[in-house]
């Protein structure tokens, strides 16, 4: 089983540490998840994993090894960003084309989308695009996925769908998810850790949710 870890990790912005105590484990077969407030950092530490943000200092590993190259490679890695990715004037069709991935996949779980197919990514609403870019994402063949709020601005109905998409797509990945709609986080995640003043603790106990002020239950 391949699995990702990083610690370590050091990054400020205009001099104000964002984080600072960082563990985070994920594993193939497993969902990941991370919760925590507002500008806590959960996307600046998925933007280090994928490599985008070089921080001054991190240790990423895979499979125990350190790994000091820059960029995970795209089988390595594949990340759902919280901006749309796919270009404006692309088509449907033509976005799961370049992603090499069969469009009838995903109209087999999303009948009711199949009017979109001809359509150019910008005359979707915002709940379309993220439900297709999600879909492109999970199902790449990168080992890793990282998703930050997949979620948003889906409908409930959707978002089932895309839970079960997760459980399977999970079985030959390992999956890491962030987002603000913490019920869907905690069902959905095998391992869970909170990310609060720079550091970040893995919950075993949802009562600590509560007790970091993260939740009021
Ligand atoms: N490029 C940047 N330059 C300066 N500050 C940044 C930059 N990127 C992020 N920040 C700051 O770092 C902090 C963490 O941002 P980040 O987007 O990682 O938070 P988040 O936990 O994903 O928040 P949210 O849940 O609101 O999306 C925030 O205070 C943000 O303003």
């Amino acid at each position: 089983m391949d699995f990702l870890e990083i610690d370590s990790v050091e990054i400020s912005f205009k001099n104000k540490p964002i984080l600072n105590g960082i563990y985070l484990k994920a594993e193939q077969g497993t969902v990941t998840g991370i919760l925590g407030n507002n500008g806590c950092g959960k996307s600046t530490l998925l933007r280090i994993i994928f490599g985008e943000l070089q921080p001054s200092f991190k240790s990423l590993r895979i499979n125990g090894k350190r790994f000091s190259k820059p960029f995970l490679t795209s089988n390595e890695v594949k990340y759902l960003p919280q901006f749309h990715f796919i270009p404006k004037s692309m088509t449907v069709q033509n976005a799961f084309y370049h992603s090499n991935i069969d469009i009838n996949n995903f109209y087999t779980l999303f009948p009711e989308l199949i009017n979109l197919k001809n359509q150019k990514f910008k005359l979707l609403s915002g709940g379309e695009k993220r439900i297709i870019e999600t879909f492109l994402i999970l199902k790449s063949n990168a080992k890793f996925i990282l998703l930050d709020e997949p979620f948003s601005h889906i409908a409930p109905v959707y978002i089932n769908r895309i839970i079960n998409l997760i459980h399977k797509e999970k079985q030959h990945k390992a999956i890491i998810v962030t987002d603000h709609m913490h019920k869907y986080i905690i069902d959905i995640t095998d391992t869970l850790y909170l990310l609060k003043d720079g550091w970040s603790k893995e919950i075993k106990n949802l009562s600590d949710l509560e007790l970091y002020r993260y939740l009021n239950f």
